[in-house]
């Protein structure tokens, strides 16, 4: 497999003549964490729809590594081989009686020998963290099992490039560190990953490089520069980074000693007045 660049360039997209994406290019470097920021509705997965050849563009074009992805049948087909776009949402993609039997599908798609699907589907499982639900019914499982499931059945068809859409969507806690362990496989397997979320704390958590959606435009670069950027998060109806929303209050708060107790550390950051006065 080996990591390969993704680049999109003068990507535009319109639906019924209302403009999504204007003039969008976005370089996805080769072994790379890329996340892709916008508030709900601002086009991020029109982009990945885009980067992952379901959608033609009205104008621009994708590349992967120096290949142009045409929208031929062929074309698909190995674009297809190299990229994978997973759905924010499992149920649209899970279908089958059994975590196996989805994550199969793909592969005897692909019509390869019994042997080697069972082998991809192995390997997708024990990336993703799935093996002991490997007979489990989809259904039975909790929604981060099955964004999981979900990501396994593109794994299996080994592509260089992974796009998910809001993998972190709807997860709790456990579920969150759960797909960053599965993202961290994934890169260490050798699977670039575009993602996209609204989470900025996230984005900065994981990602090396960011692309912000702003009203039909792309922004990108690095994720310390553009997340400390407060306008152009304003912009994008995003939240700031909550280090420098702390920062900030801390700043205006004088050079007293900060806050420690949760309590005061809420109330510094919400306005809300602490139920027992801080000392
Ligand atoms: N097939 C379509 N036909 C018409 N309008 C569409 C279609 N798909 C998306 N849109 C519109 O395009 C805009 C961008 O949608 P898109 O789903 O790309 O945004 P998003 O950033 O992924 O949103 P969310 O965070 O809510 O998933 C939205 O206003 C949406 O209603």
């Amino acid at each position: 497999m080996g990591h390969l660049s993704l680049t999109a360039r003068a990507v535009s997209v319109s639906y019924g003549g209302r403009a999504v994406l204007r003039d969008v290019s976005i370089k996805v470097d080769a072994g790379s964490r890329t996340a892709l920021l916008g508030a709900n509705g601002s086009g991020k997965t029109t982009l990945l729809r885009v980067l992952s050849g379901a959608l033609r563009p009205d104008a621009g074009e994708v590349h992967v590594g120096p290949d142009l992805l045409r929208h031929n049948r062929a074309g698909l087909i190995a674009h297809r081989q190299r990229v994978q776009l997973v759905l924010q949402d499992p149920d649209d993609q899970l279908f089958a009686a059994d975590v196996t039997r989805d994550v199969s599908f793909g592969p005897l798609n692909l019509r390869l020998a019994e042997d080697e699907v069972r082998s991809r589907v192995d390997e997708a499982l024990d990336v993703l963290g799935l093996q002991e639900m490997a007979q489990r019914p989809t259904h039975q499982l909790s929604f981060g099992q099955r964004k999981r499931v979900a990501i396994a059945g593109a794994v299996a068809m080994r592509p260089c490039l992974l796009l998910l859409d809001e993998p972190t969507a709807g997860l709790d806690a456990t579920g969150v560190d759960e797909m960053l362990t599965a993202l961290q496989r994934l890169e260490e397997w050798g699977t670039t990953v575009v993602l996209s979320t609204h989470d900025v704390d996230f984005a900065l958590a994981w990602a090396t490089q960011v692309a912000v959606v702003d009203d039909g435009r792309v922004h990108q670069g690095q994720p310390h520069a553009l997340l400390g950027d407060t306008e152009l998060l304003a912009r994008a109806r995003l939240r700031s980074p909550w280090v420098l929303e702390l920062a900030s209050r801390l700043g205006t708060r004088g050079t007293g000693e900060p806050p420690r107790d949760l309590e005061s550390l809420v109330a510094l950051l919400t306005d809300r007045a602490p139920s027992v006065p801080a000392v």
